[in-house]
């Protein structure tokens, strides 16, 4: 089988966990306050809200209701669109003023860069929004890498661990779902793939895992028949 497309995960495939939940997790919890706060009034803040006042039930949660609902979802890792869309915002002044950068291991950044030469085309599925997501390869460690990419899904196509949002990626990308390799740190994300017609392939960066899925330790051990 020919791999036209490569899709990957982020956290914990591109990138390490502990950046995610170390450094920008803890960053959008001290500033969500002050920046809902101050931001409250902004068209696309206030579609964050009513998003999240829908997940909550709650059609008339005030502000201080939703910055308490935002902290208990960051802390419990939820990925409610609304939240991920929040931070996306949040993150932008972490980046800009270089407070960090985006975490790439070193294999990712070679065989990404290998893989867009020999032709493949890259695209990313992370439950962090688009535009967290172009923040991230924007400001990575390795320097701007959005030239890499030919686009980039969040959960507005769909859940991670459901077929169906692998499947409409395919029919957006342009291609059989079979000419297309996912790469994923998480079991049931490859299993939503795998179900939908993707090629598989498992990172397990940090200890040995077993799985009927292709097993790796680094992008340098995926073979590709391209
Ligand atoms: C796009 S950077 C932030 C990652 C994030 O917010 C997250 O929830 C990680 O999700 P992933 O689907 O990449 O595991
Ligand atoms: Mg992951």
């Amino acid at each position: 089988m020919t791999i036209k497309a490569i899709l990957t995960d982020i956290e914990g495939t591109t990138t390490d966990i502990n950046f995610v939940h170390k450094v920008l997790f803890p960053y959008a919890y001290e500033h969500l306050p002050g920046y809902l706060r101050s931001h409250a009034d902004d068209e696309a803040v206030q579609s964050i809200l009513t998003e999240a006042r829908e997940v909550l039930g709650q059609p008339e949660a005030d502000l201080e209701t939703l910055i308490s609902a935002f902290l208990n979802w960051i802390e419990q890792d939820k990925k409610v669109t609304a939240l991920k869309n929040l931070q996306g915002l949040i993150w932008v002044s972490g980046y800009e003023n270089q407070d960090f950068t985006g975490h790439l291991y070193d294999d990712a950044y070679e065989y990404l860069q290998h893989w867009q030469q020999q032709g493949i085309d890259l695209y990313v599925f992370s439950s962090g929004s688009v535009k967290a997501q172009k923040l991230l390869f924007g400001h990575s460690d390795f320097g701007d890498l959005t030239p890499l990419f030919s686009g980039y899904y969040d959960t507005h196509i769909g859940h991670k661990r459901e077929a169906s949002a692998y499947r409409k990626i395919a029919e957006d990308i342009g291609l059989p779902a079979t000419e297309i390799l996912f790469l994923s740190d998480i079991v049931e994300e490859l299993n939503a793939a795998r179900e939908a017609g993707m090629a598989t392939v498992l990172l397990a960066r940090d200890e040995p895992v077993a799985s009927d899925h292709l097993v790796v330790e680094n992008f340098q051990q995926i073979a590709l028949n391209a």
